[in-house]
């Protein structure tokens, strides 16, 4: 492992380790975005080369699609694969019941679509991302750039009726313009400190025209694995009502750092 390894990555890659195993021969994939799904998508590759994984993937940004291609993965769109057994991503925030905040990579539209057309969802995580309430983490919601303004308007009288604590919103930019996303459009970051009613929150603003989705994942996380930078991993099951404690050896893993050292 190279010694620049922050304790961070340390503990993105024990999760996303631990999560590739959950991959079996001829399996149709989903690939998430971010810094810890990247991990899981060289670990997976790694698998690829090694066992001579027969498996396909389906990307969730053009990032991930790069990615997953350099590492040797097969991939393809989600309507050629059409249904997938197994969708792996990161999260921004995760609470007790596994419900999400995603899009902090401005991905959270295409991994919303993936994690839905799948069997299964996992999240990897490092410990930081777990909260009791969702909210701390602005809530990214995606709109069309077509009358962008009012729909932030109507996002922040939809607000006003919610049980959240903060009601600011931003306008995510990159450079001096606003970001357009992979789907071609834009992000509005809401600043709502604690979300009371996660689930009535994400129905509202699908409500809004001009919404095209939010980063709330209400029910469709199946399990959370959460590593450390020791290497111990918790791999929480919601549908079981399982947890389990592991440890993944960084010294066995050593190839998949070669192409970063
Ligand atoms: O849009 C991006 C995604 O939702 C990411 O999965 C999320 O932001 C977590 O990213 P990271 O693993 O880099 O913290």
């Amino acid at each position: 492992m190279p010694a620049e390894l922050s304790p961070m990555d340390k503990a993105k890659f024990a999760a996303a380790r631990r999560a590739v195993d959950f991959i079996e021969d001829g399996m149709r994939v989903g690939l998430g975005t971010g810094s810890t799904a990247a991990w899981m998508v060289r670990c997976l590759g790694e698998r690829v080369r090694e066992e001579g994984l027969n498996i396909i993937g389906v990307p969730t940004s053009t990032r991930t699609a790069e990615l997953a291609r350099q590492m040797g993965i097969k991939v393809v769109s989600l309507e050629e694969a059409k249904w997938l057994d197994l969708t792996i991503d990161g999260a921004d925030e995760f609470d007790p019941e596994l419900n999400l905040i995603k899009g902090g990579g401005a991905a959270l539209l295409q991994e919303k679509i993936v994690a839905t057309a799948s069997d299964r969802m996992i999240v990897i995580s490092d410990a930081s991302k777990e909260v009791a309430h969702l909210g701390a983490f602005p809530l990214p919601v995606e709109v069309t750039p077509f009358g962008w303004p009012v729909t932030r308007t109507l996002i922040e009288e939809v607000l006003s009726s919610m049980d959240v604590l903060g009601r600011e919103t931003t306008v995510r930019m990159e450079g001096d313009q606003p970001l357009v996303t992979d789907e071609g459009n834009h992000i509005i970051d809401c600043h709502l400190n604690k979300i009371g009613n996660p689930r009535q929150l994400a129905l509202a603003l699908n409500q809004i025209a001009g919404v095209v989705e939010s980063g709330l994942f209400i029910d469709i996380c199946d399990m959370v694995i959460i590593g450390d930078a020791d290497g111990r991993v918790e791999v929480r099951d919601i549908n079981a009502g399982t947890v389990a404690h592991e440890k993944i050896d960084f010294a066995e893993n050593d190839n998949i750092f070669g192409d970063l050292k």
